[in-house]
């Protein structure tokens, strides 16, 4: 499904208005950094659960090595590689990031769709209550970004956990701008199962970098 964007309250300019806060500039990407992505996530998958005899980590390991090998000329600064800057990506093809998709957005707010993996597992088949924030707080950023509030960082983030959340089951998270004083942009939102179930929602407050701020 095509996201529906509204990029008519986003202030293109508002990285000249402040501190050290880096420009993030869209990855141009070829046809393999996708699967790419895709296949190291279902790596880390594997990694946290499979009960294999030890040759096959010995194993595991040697290709493990091989592949560092490889990509290890490859390390670049931030911003320069595409991870995290590949928006038509799950996460935007940062493996830090939850492999969620972008649904709508807008000044009125955003809503993501997807789904948290066995690498988020937590204990008795539920999300680990770490990567709920994970989830919220890059949400959060993307709502400042849309409703054109100038650059900011997350001050507080309190969460309420409501109920499990479970692993391998689609979800909706959905967020928008509650109120702003000054420097200070409160934001609601919440996490929801299909059936229309809030398993968390949070409230965060983004305070606007002065412009010597990084
Ligand atoms: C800049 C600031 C947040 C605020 O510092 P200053 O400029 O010195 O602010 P100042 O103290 O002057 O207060 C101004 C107003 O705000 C209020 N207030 C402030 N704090 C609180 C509070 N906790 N609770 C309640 N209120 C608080 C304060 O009372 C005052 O209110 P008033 O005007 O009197 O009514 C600083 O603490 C900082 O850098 N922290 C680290 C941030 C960080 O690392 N975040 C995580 C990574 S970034 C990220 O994840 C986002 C992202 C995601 C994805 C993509 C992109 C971005």
């Amino acid at each position: 499904m095509k996201p529906v964007i509204d990029r008519s309250a986003v202030d293109e300019s508002r990285y000249e208005k402040h501190g050290g806060f880096p420009k993030v500039s869209r990855a141009a990407i070829g046809r393999n950094f996708g699967p790419f992505v895709e296949a190291m996530r279902t790596l880390q998958d594997l990694a946290v659960s499979v009960d294999a005899p030890d040759e096959i980590y010995g194993d595991a390991l040697a290709q493990a090595e091989q592949l560092i090998a490889m990509l290890e000329p490859y390390r670049a600064p931030e911003l320069q590689g595409p991870a995290g800057r590949a928006v038509e990506l799950p996460g935007r093809g940062s493996l830090l990031l939850l492999p969620w998709r972008v649904i709508e957005a807008g000044p009125d707010g955003i809503r993501m769709t997807g789904e948290f993996r066995r690498f988020h597992l937590g204990g008795n088949g539920a999300a680990h209550g770490g990567v709920l924030p994970l989830l919220f707080d890059d949400l959060l950023g993307m709502i400042v970004h849309y409703a054109g509030r100038p650059i900011s960082r997350t001050a507080y983030l309190h969460v309420n956990y409501r109920k499990i959340t479970p692993l391998e089951t689609p979800l909706t998270v959905r967020g928008r701008v509650d109120r702003i004083e000054g420097r200070k942009t409160f934001i609601t939102a919440e996490l929801l199962d299909e059936q229309g179930n809030v398993l968390a929602d949070c409230e965060g407050l983004m305070v606007q970098l002065l412009p010597w701020q990084p």
